[in-house]
């Protein structure tokens, strides 16, 4: 966006910047460049004004210090990496359930949804945040969150980021950045794929944290079938099968319960956690989008079938 009004308007913003912008000049632009220029003038005299104010604010070369309650702790990371269902959340979340306090951050409202769950069944009250929905528990020392909801202002005794590789999305991995970089709590637990190490420990160099790297195995073998499905009265009981499309969802559903030996439960993308999990993921055959696989190991232990 940025980019293109200066291109547009290339001449126009060369004019503005060597001061000789009187002349033809759109009144919009003019207006909005004087607009832009004040404000960095403001936000420039700001930054320059007060003595005890120690950053400038305008330097955006330096995100670990825009968190000085995350800084004045040596936090302690632990980074738990391995395959899907190797157990890598299940250890983080041992450690969050036992902690006086904390706090738990997932790419997912269901995850967050799933978390709070399991915690305030262990006797934990745990508070739900996502951008959905606010659930609070009354004495809850414990936060199940959307990572975008995290509260960085905040003291914790533990934190859980889930899959931090998300530090790499080009559309939400500044929320994972910020995550990383500012939640204030003594432990900080990392889920995640192996590849994000690197990257994770370079950042983690310029806050001076303690990082451990804790590698995972995965606990059950996912393996293909060696030949294809032919048909689809061969499903058996605890299949899933996977499709791309919620048409295609239901269409199969049709197929496999008109054959009269299977009934199927249903899950893809924009079905609500609430309506996920009351699917009977014990009945014959699941369904699921592909965006959504990943919700295949956690909640369903299904022998693989490919068609
Ligand atoms: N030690 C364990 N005892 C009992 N259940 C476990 C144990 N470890 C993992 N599980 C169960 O296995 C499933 C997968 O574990 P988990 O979600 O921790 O895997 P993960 O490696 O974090 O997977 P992903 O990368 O997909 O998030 C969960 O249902 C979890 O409760």
């Amino acid at each position: 966006m940025a980019s293109f009004f200066i291109r547009r308007n290339s001449n126009v913003l060369a004019r503005a910047l060597t001061g000789n912008y009187k002349e033809p000049f759109c009144p919009h632009f003019q207006f909005k460049f004087e607009c832009f220029g004040g404000a960095l003038n403001r936000v420039h005299s700001y930054s320059r004004s007060s003595g005890s104010m120690r950053n400038d604010i305008t330097d955006l070369t330096c995100p670990h210090t825009w968190y000085p309650q995350a800084r004045r702790k040596r936090r302690r990371v632990f980074l738990h990496v391995g395959p899907t269902n190797s157990g890598k959340t299940h250890q983080a979340l041992k450690q969050l359930q036992s902690s006086a306090s904390g706090i738990y951050c997932g790419p997912l409202r269901l995850l967050a949804w799933e978390v709070a769950k399991r915690l305030n069944k262990a006797n934990v009250p745990c508070d739900l945040i996502t951008g959905q929905e606010r659930e609070e528990v009354e004495g809850a020392n414990h936060k199940a969150v959307t990572v975008e909801m995290a509260d960085v202002s905040a003291d914790y005794k533990c934190a859980v980021i889930d899959e931090i590789q998300m530090l790499g999305c080009t559309t939400r991995g500044y929320s994972f950045t910020r995550a990383l970089l500012g939640i204030a709590a003594d432990e900080l637990h990392l889920c995640g794929d192996p590849a994000a190490v690197p990257l994770i420990q370079e950042i983690l160099d310029v806050t001076g944290d303690e990082i451990e790297v804790q590698y995972y195995e995965r606990l059950s073998p996912l393996v293909p079938m060696k030949f294809p499905l032919r048909s689809l009265s061969d499903v058996k009981n605890g299949d899933c099968i996977v499709t791309f499309s919620r048409r295609d969802i239901y269409k199969l559903k049709k197929r496999i319960e008109r054959e009269g030996k299977h009934l199927c439960s249903v899950v893809y993308g924009s079905l609500p956690p609430e309506t996920r999990t009351r699917q009977d993921c014990r009945q014959a055959c699941s369904m699921m989008q592909v965006a959504s696989w990943m919700f295949l190991w956690p909640v369903m232990p299904l022998e693989w079938v490919s068609i």
